[in-house]
């Protein structure tokens, strides 16, 4: 029986790459903008603020995508908000049956109102223990750093500096043509040095070299989006698959993909579900995950993100649990604790629906 929504819903999920200011509930926007006064929110009808993420989102351009955010991060700016927004993310997400997610946030995004990059961080975390007490979910979080801001370095110390409390990792992201990784190569290094992971957002709104710089000089554990990775890829006339040497040394290093098909369909990145290069390179067997990036601006959830890959290309129980264990295989988390989570959680999961009538 191909897996329908409602008992993907029910299967143990793994989410590695969602952003925390992508994915605010519009009603909590609307309350939060009225407690601040901000008025510069399209609309302040739940309903149709909703729909005005998701229709200026589908831009077909990823800088387009990123104004939409303005709007997020303009009532992410007091302790009480982030506290809130993380509480809920972590809630929206158990309710998803998401059993461990990393979600990242840019701290120097949510001090224009006086909070320290310590603060804004600190009421994260504690936004995520507070909605994840008793939910089933465990959440890690990463930390992002703007491309095209100057201050990775601040935010990789801060990474390093809160590693053991709740944060496992660190992240570039924003526009990325124009801001090759590479610009932050002091930071990667320090986080080398630190024994600390860190995913980079590549290969999205710009091609192969981008990836190419991601792995071979900054060192990235996981690849954020990474689609362009097909670039290297040819295909022959009997399907068999050709593979350049970056493709070939990803695929070889089995590093992670983060792949998120309804968001690169609003950027551009992909044309549609069917023709997304997650179909070929899943069936090439690299690492590759399935995640929503900004769940309000996609109108998404990894459940839907699941349901649209089951659709296009007739996945089964056992490509979701593959997906799936895919994901925990390449969080940033102890291995013990990884293991404990497939064995543990995932695969008995797996199990139960698969056979549930
Ligand atoms: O798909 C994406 N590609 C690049 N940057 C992104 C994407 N989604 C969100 N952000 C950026 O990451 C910041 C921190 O969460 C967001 O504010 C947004 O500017
Ligand atoms: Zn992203």
């Amino acid at each position: 029986m191909s897996p329908t929504l409602d008992k993907i819903r029910l299967a143990p999920k793994v989410l590695l790459h969602d952003h925390l200011d992508g994915g605010l509930r519009a009603e909590t926007i609307v309350e939060l903008a009225r407690e601040i006064d901000y008025g510069r929110l399209p609309s302040t009808d739940p309903d149709n603020l909703r729909l005005w993420f998701e229709e200026a989102a589908d831009s077909g351009s990823l800088e387009r995508y990123l104004e939409t955010f303005d709007h997020t991060v303009a009532v992410m700016q007091t302790r009480e908000a982030l506290v809130r927004v993380a509480a809920e993310c972590a809630r929206d997400l158990a309710d998803d049956g998401v059993v461990y997610a990393e979600v990242r946030f840019a701290p120097e995004q949510h001090t224009t109102m006086g909070l320290s990059l310590d603060e804004v961080v600190e009421a994260v975390l504690e936004g995520f223990r507070l909605g994840s007490q008793g939910r089933g979910i465990r959440v890690g979080t990463l930390l992002t750093a703007m491309r095209h801001m100057a201050r990775s370095m601040e935010i990789a110390e801060l990474a390093v500096r809160y590693r053991d409390v709740g944060v496992v990792g660190f992240d570039i992201a924003g526009a990325e043509a124009g801001y090759p990784p590479t610009r932050h190569l002091d930071a990667f290094e320090f986080l080398q040095r630190e024994n600390a992971h860190f995913t980079i957002h590549a290969g999205e709104a710009f091609g192969l070299p981008s990836i190419w710089q991601a792995i071979q000089w900054c060192g990235a554990d996981r690849l954020g989006h990474g689609v362009r990775i097909i670039d290297d890829i040819t295909l022959a006339g009997d399907g068999s698959a050709k593979l350049g040497r970056l493709a070939a040394y990803v695929r070889d290093k089995r590093i992670p993909l983060e792949m998120c098909p309804t968001s690169n369909l609003q950027t551009g990145a992909a044309a549609s579900i069917a023709e997304h290069p997650i179909g070929l390179l899943r069936r090439l067997h690299f690492r590759v995950t399935v995640n929503t990036d900004n769940r309000l601006m996609s109108s998404t959830s990894v459940s839907q993100e699941f349901a649209k890959l089951v659709d296009a290309f007739g996945y089964d129980w056992d490509d979701l649990q593959w997906f799936t264990v895919n994901a925990m295989k390449s969080a940033f988390l102890p291995f013990d604790e990884r293991l404990a989570l497939i064995n543990g959680v995932i695969k008995p999961g797996f199990a139960q629906i698969k056979w549930q009538p």
